[in-house]
């Protein structure tokens, strides 16, 4: 390996909830690893995702989006985005275009600027997605606006939906990679538990099939894993997950009537876990009520918040 033309670095995505930003490491990777879905703050802990390509390898940290905290399991949150920011070697700021306005909300990239990215003294790309929402004439003023503004090292607009200018914002970053050997082998996807993963799907599960405080309410941890497949292909891997809510009330929906709601969860999740795994496997969920959860410090880390 020839060091001196190979860039290896670290890019953390850092934003508002619902910018887009699982939906862009999963497309720079091309793989589903980062839980998508229409509702915020989904993404709750750091994923890093590795992408490979002509001479350069980029360890993508997705963050946790930046809101005001209104409880301790916001706070942790903020934590692991502002932990998560010191391993950057570039950070991709990204900025959602709205319909409505043509532009992106320019009073959140200000604090974002001020409170979070201007302290940290790292290089900011200023990533503007959703650009299909958006005129060429709205994106042309937007990038102006935001490069005048608050000078980053580039301004572009992309759409990690329809996969617009990817390869732009890969030439916009790498620059700011250390031209370095490669930290990880080829077929390395991330450097993430498939454990994390496993859990991650069954919270993306949650957000999709229930409504209102739900999902936000539920956290998912692995009680046991038991790999038994590859020794016995007769037998199953064996996943045993409890989901914590932080009421009975919010147990008794996610059982549903006559344990129907939970039986959908299960086989949905199942499958995604099994497509992940690459092997058959017997989940079961069980739901547990840990009273406001997420305000307790004890709780939270143990749950490796
Ligand atoms: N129109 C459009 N929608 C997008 C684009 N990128 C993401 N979305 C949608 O925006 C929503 C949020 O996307 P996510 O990738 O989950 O956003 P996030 O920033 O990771 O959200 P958090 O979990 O809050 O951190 C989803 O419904 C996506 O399908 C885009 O380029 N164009």
């Amino acid at each position: 390996m020839d060091a001196s033309s190979f860039s290896c670095g670290f890019a953390v995505i850092i934003g508002a909830p619902n910018a887009g930003k699982s939906t862009l490491l999963n497309k720079l990777l091309d793989y589903k690893l980062s839980i998508v879905t229409p509702k915020p703050q989904t993404t709750r802990k750091r994923i890093t995702g590795i992408y490979h390509k002509d001479q350069c390898q980029i360890i993508f940290l997705d963050t946790p989006g930046i809101m005001k905290p209104q409880q301790k399991l916001h706070e942790s949150m903020l934590e692991i985005t502002r932990a998560t920011l010191k391993d950057a070697d570039v950070v991709l700021a990204l900025l959602p275009y709205s319909r409505q306005s043509g532009s992106v909300d320019l009073e959140f990239t200000e604090d974002l600027f001020s409170s979070w990215l201007n302290p940290s003294g790292k290089p900011v790309i200023a990533v503007l997605n959703k650009s299909d929402l958006v005129s060429a004439e709205a994106k042309r003023t937007c990038e102006s606006v935001i490069q005048n503004s608050f000078h980053p090292k580039a301004v572009l607009s992309i759409s990690a939906q329809l996969g617009n200018n990817i390869e732009g914002l890969i030439s916009a970053l790498k620059p700011f990679l250390p031209l370095k050997e490669p930290l990880y082998p080829e077929e390395t996807l991330s450097t993430d538990p498939e454990r994390l993963f496993v859990t991650e799907i069954i919270r993306e599960k949650i957000f999709l099939l229930y409504g209102n405080e739900i999902p936000y309410a539920s956290e998912v941890i692995i009680d046991e894993f038991k790999e038994q497949h590859e020794n016995d292909p007769s037998r199953k891997d064996l996943i045993r997950c409890s989901i914590i809510v932080e009421r009975d009330s919010q147990k008794q929906i996610l059982i549903g009537s006559k344990g129907a709601a939970l039986k959908k969860l299960g086989q949905a999740a199942r499958l995604d876990i099994e497509e992940l795994l690459g092997r058959p496997v017997f989940l079961e969920l069980f739901i547990k009520v840990r009273n406001d959860w997420r305000k307790k410090n004890n709780l939270l880390k143990s749950y490796g918040y």
